[in-house]
């Protein structure tokens, strides 16, 4: 199937919808919560619900994978009928799956989430670069022949991440001066290529490669500037970020930011209206609050 650039998907998306990302993460404790047994079944009329109530409305639909393989085949069985529900309502769905691995091994993850003939394949999905950022190129290759999207882990909402994400590479007169760059900024640089030249042969309004900086991180000392290309923040509400900090982490490049949230939202179910009142007042706020 051919299919615009991913950049320029998003950015239809997000104009239409706006840009908060809704996670479904069928946490246990959730569907205790929502009086639901915790077996396929349950973890399918949880995720079936978060369908129904956000995928009319919200720009991107973010299933957390590990909570569907929890369930094993009858768990991505039911990750499978969220991507494609999710996608003929007309959300665009990132499959947060954070995969990284050898070039060849990351070939055949390129082709389960981001081929067109693959039942569990998303419209971008997340990735990790910590075998490497060169190892994720089969990822973008089929990004970008696909019209799908990857978001690369730079600086992640955890707090555990900064003892690997913030540590200097280069320096002592290396490849970039004295001091060298964090880990993140490297990964922000390499990204910030890939876009600009797929951007130059497609004229897409953003690349196909984006990157995750949760809304927690504080001061990130990245520069963002180069990116032309989506950010996933995750971090909102149940880790404590709200708007101040998106806007305190993010700056200036706010508006190419897609700010998620999961339990915060999940927590108004089991009733769908609920759910999609309390997604769309988020949304709306962040709205209001960044103009
Ligand atoms: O840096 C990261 C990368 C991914 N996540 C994922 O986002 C959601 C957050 O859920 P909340 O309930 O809104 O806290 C979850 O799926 C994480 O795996 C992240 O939190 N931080």
């Amino acid at each position: 199937m051919s299919r615009a650039p991913f950049g320029t998907r998003l950015t239809a998306a997000v104009a239409a919808r706006g840009s908060l990302c809704v996670g479904i993460d069928p946490h246990p404790g959730l569907l205790d919560q929502w009086g639901l047994p915790r077996d396929a079944s349950g973890l399918e009329r949880f995720a079936l619900t978060c369908v129904e109530a956000f995928a009319g409305e919200i720009s991107v639909i973010k299933p957390q994978s590990a909570f569907f393989e929890a369930y094993g085949s009858r768990g991505v069985a039911v990750l499978e009928r969220v991507i494609a529900e999710a996608q003929a309502a007309g959300a665009l769905v990132l499959l947060d799956v954070k995969r990284g691995d050898i070039g060849s091994t990351m070939a055949a993850y390129a082709q389960a989430y981001l081929s067109d003939s693959s039942p569990l394949a998303a419209d971008a999905v997340t990735v990790s670069p910590y075998l490497g950022f060169g190892s994720l190129d089969p990822a973008i290759e089929a990004a970008e022949a696909t019209g799908r999207g990857v978001f690369v882990l730079a600086l992640t909402s955890n707090p555990e991440g900064a003892s690997v994400q913030r540590a200097l590479v280069g320096g002592l007169g290396g490849v970039d001066g004295p001091g060298g760059v964090s880990v993140a900024q490297s990964i922000v640089d390499q990204a910030a290529a890939r876009n600009a030249a797929q951007r130059a042969a497609t004229g897409a309004p953003l690349g196909s490669v984006g990157l995750v900086v949760g809304a927690t991180v504080g001061r990130t000392g990245l520069d963002l500037s180069a990116l032309d290309g989506p950010v996933l923040a995750p971090g909102l509400g149940a880790q404590g970020a709200g708007a101040a900090e998106l806007a305190a982490v993010f700056g200036p490049t706010l508006p190419r930011v897609l700010p998620a949230s999961s339990r915060d939202v999940l927590r108004h179910g089991p009733d769908a209206a609920a759910l999609r009142t309390a997604a769309l007042r988020v949304r709306d706020e962040l709205a209001a609050a960044a103009r």
